[in-house]
C-alpha cells in the first residue's frame, strides 16, 4: 500500500513521515490553512531522502504559475486538482516531474488518461477531511490510483477494503487542527494504511 501524507508544513512533522515509512509527503502550494511558500517548501524538502516522493500540491494555478513554483521548490511531482485540461499535463511534461492528477469520483478515473503517472481520487472538497462513499469507485479507477478525503487511522482500513485503492492519501486526518500535524497521527495512520493493504 502507498501512503503519501499531505499538507506539511514543519520539519519536525516532515521527519515524522519519512521515519513512520512515507511513500510520498506533500505541500500544499495553493490557498489552503497548510499553504507554504514555494521557498518554505525547498526548505522543507531539502530534508527528505531520495526514496521518498516530494509532491508539490496546486489548485487553479496557471501551468505556468505550478512550473515556477515546482523549480524554486524543488518537488519531484506536482499535484494538480480539479478538472485540469490534458493540455496543462502536457505543459508541464517537460520538467520531467511525476505528475499526479487529483479528481472527484465523478471525474475520468482512467490513470494516465491524462498523460499523469498517478491519480488521486478524492472527496469534491480536497482537504476538508470528509468521508464520501469509498466504495461507489471500487472497480472503477485503472492504474495507479491512490484513495482520498477524510482517511485517519481508524477508517483507513474500512475505506481500503470498500474501494480496494493501490494507496491512500491523507492530510485532516493525521492533523489535531487545521494545518497542525500530528507525529502520533502520522505514525498512526501508516501502521493502519500498512496493515490495511
Ligand atoms: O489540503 C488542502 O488544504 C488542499 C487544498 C487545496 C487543494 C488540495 C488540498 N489537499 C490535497 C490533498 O492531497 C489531501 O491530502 C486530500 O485532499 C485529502 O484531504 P483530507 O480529506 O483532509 O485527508
Amino acid at each position: 500500500m502507498y501512503v503519501k501524507i499531505c499538507g506539511l508544513s514543519e520539519p519536525g512533522h516532515v521527519a515524522a513521515a519519512v521515519e513512520a515509512g512515507a511513500d510520498a509527503i506533500g505541500f500544499v502550494m495553493t490557498r489552503s490553512p497548510r499553504q507554504v511558500t514555494p521557498e518554505r517548501a525547498a526548505e522543507l524538502a531539502a530534508a527528505v531522502p531520495g526514496h521518498v516522493l516530494t509532491v508539490g500540491v496546486f489548485r487553479g494555478e496557471t501551468p505556468e504559475a505550478v512550473r515556477a513554483a515546482a523549480l524554486v521548490s524543488g518537488v519531484r511531482a506536482v499535484q494538480l486538482h480539479g478538472r485540469h485540461p490534458h493540455a496543462d499535463f502536457t505543459a508541464l511534461k517537460d520538467l520531467g516531474l511525476t505528475l499526479v492528477r487529483a479528481v472527484a469520483a465523478d471525474a475520468d478515473l482512467r490513470c494516465g488518461a491524462y498523460d499523469e503517472d498517478l491519480l488521486i481520487v478524492d472527496a469534491p472538497r480536497p482537504g476538508s477531511g470528509e468521508p464520501w462513499q469509498w466504495a461507489a469507485v471500487r472497480g472503477r479507477p485503472t492504474g495507479r490510483w491512490m484513495l482520498a478525503g477524510g482517511l485517519d487511522p481508524a477508517n483507513v482500513a474500512e475505506a481500503v477494503a470498500a474501494a480496494r485503492p493501490w494507496g491512500v492519501d491523507v492530510s485532516s486526518g493525521v492533523e489535531t487542527a487545521p494545518g497542525v500535524k500530528d507525529p502520533d497521527l502520522i505514525r498512526a495512520f501508516l501502521t493502519a494504511a500498512r496493515r490495511a493493504a
